[in-house]
């Protein structure tokens, strides 16, 4: 399993590693962290006629990287609150699923915030849309404007600790317009969230920290999955909000 801590400033277009993420929030600045990164490997063979300054010859190998943008620092602390304190009245469930036959409720919980037609399948349930919170409806005018992020849909989930999770799977529902992004904003506790490969099962791990976003690109769902795991270590609670955009009812012909 590997640990990403690569990162870049929006403009850098070199890559590097090593460095902690939750480092780069100290100065409140929105910065982009990137997972493309290169190992470079001596090669033995190639160092140049003698006394020449050539340099050294290496192999670069790029590491297949999920396709996910990270910024940090994308809400301030005072968005961060305001949300927090919002979502205190968000009509959370925690609705049962059925596994193998058998009813379980969800190990957190959730809401669904959409236009009117925009129901959603979701494993084995289907969620009606509650009327848009004024604060969501804000923040989702935000990611259309800076970032041209067109979301018709948001689910809150709640996390009251690190005992509360979800498992591993793709957002890949039929009604979830495609090509499309996800925008994952976190608030409150840090949590891991996992990527996995789904043939390689290569995983990477992000701590996502409070006022991240996280950008799941198109084609991510259908070829990585993702989690986020039990840490019992973890006693604060973490909301997430994911954007999503699904093809109306009314145009389900489309899908
Ligand atoms: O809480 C998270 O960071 C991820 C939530 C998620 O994957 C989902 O709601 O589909
Ligand atoms: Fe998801």
């Amino acid at each position: 399993m590997s640990s990403i801590h690569a990162k870049e400033s929006q403009t850098a277009d070199a890559n590097s590693a090593g460095a902690n993420p939750a480092s780069l929030r100290q100065d409140g600045s929105l910065q982009q962290v990137s997972f493309d990164f290169i190992e470079r490997h001596n090669n033995a063979h190639g160092s140049g006629a003698k006394g020449a300054d050539l340099g050294e010859r290496c192999e670069h190998k790029v590491r297949k990287s999920p396709p996910v943008t990270w910024l940090t620092g994308f809400l301030s602390v005072q968005e961060q609150q305001a949300l927090l304190d919002d979502a205190k009245s968000y009509p959370f469930e925690r609705p049962q699923i059925e596994v193998y036959g058998k009813l379980h409720p969800i190990p957190r919980q959730q809401v669904w915030f959409a236009d009117e037609d925009c129901g959603y399948r979701y494993a084995s349930l289907f969620i009606s849309p509650t009327p848009w919170p004024a604060l969501l409806m804000q923040l989702r005018q935000r990611l259309q404007a800076e970032l041209g992020l067109v979301f018709n849909g948001v689910l809150v989930n709640f996390y009251a600790d690190g005992q509360d999770t979800v498992g591993w799977h793709s957002d890949d529902e039929a009604e979830i317009r495609k090509p499309s992004s996800i925008a994952s904003i976190s608030i409150g506790a840090t949590r891991d969230f996992q990527i996995r490969h789904k043939r390689s099962q290569e995983t990477f791990t992000l701590p996502l920290v409070s006022g991240d976003l996280l950008i799941m690109q198109p084609g991510m769902q259908q070829t990585w999955q993702h989690a986020v795991p039990r840490r019992a270590k973890v006693k604060a609670p973490r909301i997430n909000l994911t954007f999503r955009e699904l093809v109306p009812q009314r145009d389900n012909h489309l899908i």
